[in-house]
C-alpha cells in the first residue's frame, strides 16, 4: 500500500507546485494521476520515484518511509513518454540491462531468462533480436514497460506513456497495460491528462488541479457525483452546460428556462440553497429533445460523432451543446424543443462547492 501524507512541493523558484497532498493506493490498485498542463502529476510520480525531494510531508511504501530512501532502493519500476531505451541494444539487452548491473546484479544466463519470461507475458518474444530504432512507437513502450517488470517491482510508475502513440494504437496499448498489470498485480500509478484514457483503465483516480487534490474517486463517481464545478466541467466530453442563474423563491431563474427546486430529489441536497447566485450544471445528454418541451431553441450547429450528434444552440443567453442519436435526424436551423431531465442537473455555489 502506498501512503502519501501532507506532501508539499516548493521548487526552488518559490512555485508551490503540491499543496497538501494526501492518498491511500491500495495494494494493486491501478490509479491514474489526472489533471490539466501543471496541476503537478509528475511532480508526485517523481517524489515518489525519489527522483525529487518533498519540501514536507511523507510518502510510505507499505508502511514505511522511503523518503530517505534512494530511487533505486525503492522497488519502483519507471516507465516515461520518451521510453529511453538503449538504441545500441538489442530488445532483449535492453531487458536483460537492468538485471545485470547494480549490487543485486545476477549471472547472464539467469538475466536472460527472467527477461525471456516477461517477454513472453508482454507478447514481445518476437523483437528480441530487434534495435529500438528498428520498432514502432507501441512496440518501443511495450518494452519498456517490459523492461520496468524484470525486476519485479513493487510498484510501477507510468508517465504518459502512450502520449507519443496514434488514437488507435493508444486504444490497444492502454487496454494491454491494464490486463498486463492486473494480470501480475502490480500497484500502479499512470499519470495522463487524457480523461477517456484514465476513465477506460483506472480502478480510482485522482483528478487534481494547482497542486491540490480535486477528488480521489472510481471513474463513474468523478462522472456522476463531482465534488465540485472543476471536476464536474473536466469530466465529460462534450463538456458539461453551465449557467449562472438566480434563486428567486423556489426557482433559479432563466431567461430561456428555469429550475424548479421543488422538483429536485430532497436526498441530493448537500447543503441548504441560501445564497442568491447559483451555478447551474446540466450535462448534454441531459437536454432531451421534447414534444412537450421546456424550451426552444435553432440549432446553430451539428457534429456527427458515430452514432450520435452533438447539437449546438444558445439558450439562458449561453452556447450550449445537446447530444441526441443519429437517428433523431435533426439539422442545422432546425427548431427543437428541449426538457431537461431532472436526473442530470447538478448545483454549484459560486466558489464551485456542490450543494446538489
Ligand atoms: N524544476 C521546477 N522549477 C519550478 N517549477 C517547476 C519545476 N518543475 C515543474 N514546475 C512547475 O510545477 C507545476 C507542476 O508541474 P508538473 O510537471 O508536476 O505538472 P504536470 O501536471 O505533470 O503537467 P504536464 O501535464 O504539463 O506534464 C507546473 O506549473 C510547473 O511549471
Amino acid at each position: 500500500m502506498i501512503q502519501i501524507e501532507k506532501l508539499k512541493k516548493v521548487y526552488d523558484n518559490g512555485y508551490e507546485a503540491l499543496k497538501n497532498i494526501n492518498l491511500e493506493i491500495n495494494e494493486g490498485e491501478l490509479v491514474c494521476l489526472l489533471g490539466p498542463s501543471g496541476c503537478g502529476k509528475t511532480t508526485i510520480l517523481n517524489l515518489l520515484a525519489g527522483l525529487l525531494d518533498p519540501t514536507s510531508g511523507e510518502i510510505k511504501f507499505d508502511g514505511e518511509s522511503v523518503i530517505n530512501k534512494h530511487p533505486k532502493d525503492r522497488n519502483i519500476g519507471l516507465v516515461f513518454q520518451n521510453y529511453a531505451l538503449y538504441p545500441h541494444m538489442t530488445v532483449l539487452e535492453n531487458i536483460m540491462f537492468p538485471l545485470t548491473v547494480g549490487k543485486n546484479k545476477m549471472p547472464k544466463n539467469e538475466a536472460m531468462e527472467i527477461a525471456k519470461k516477461y517477454m513472453k507475458i508482454t507478447s514481445i518474444e518476437e523483437l528480441a533480436d530487434k534495435k529500438p530504432g528498428n520498432m514502432s512507437g507501441g512496440q518501443q513502450q511495450r518494452v519498456a514497460i517490459t523492461r520496468a517488470l524484470v525486476q519485479n517491482p513493487k510498484v510501477l510508475l507510468l508517465d504518459e506513456p502512450l502520449s507519443n502513440l496514434d488514437a488507435r494504437l493508444r486504444l490497444k496499448i492502454r487496454e494491454e497495460i491494464r490486463r498486463l498489470v492486473k494480470e501480475i498485480g502490480i500497484t500502479t500509478i499512470f499519470v495522463t491528462h487524457d480523461q477517456e484514457e484514465a476513465l477506460s483503465i483506472s480502478d480510482r483516480i485522482v483528478l487534481m488541479n494547482q497542486g491540490i487534490v480535486q477528488q480521489f474517486d472510481i471513474p463513474q463517481n468523478l462522472y456522476l457525483e463531482p465534488a465540485n464545478l472543476f471536476v464536474a466541467q473536466f469530466m465529460g466530453n462534450p463538456i458539461i452546460n453551465i449557467y449562472e442563474m438566480k434563486k428567486e423563491g423556489n426557482v433559479l431563474k432563466g431567461e430561456n428556462f428555469s429550475i424548479d427546486l421543488s422538483l429536485l430529489n430532497k436526498d441530493r441536497f448537500k447543503a441548504d440553497l441560501t445564497e442568491e447566485n447559483y451555478v447551474v450544471g446540466i450535462r448534454p445528454e441531459y437536454f432531451v429533445t421534447s414534444e412537450n418541451p421546456l424550451f426552444n431553441v435553432e440549432i446553430e450547429t451539428v457534429e456527427l460523432i458515430g452514432k450520435d450528434c452533438i447539437l449546438n444552440f444558445k439558450t439562458n443567453g449561453v452556447n450550449s451543446k445537446s447530444i441526441v442519436d443519429v437517428n433523431d435526424r435533426i439539422k442545422e436551423k432546425d427548431n427543437v424543443g428541449f426538457d431537461i431531465d431532472y436526473n442530470g442537473i447538478y448545483l454549484f455555489q459560486e466558489n464551485g462547492v456542490r450543494v446538489y
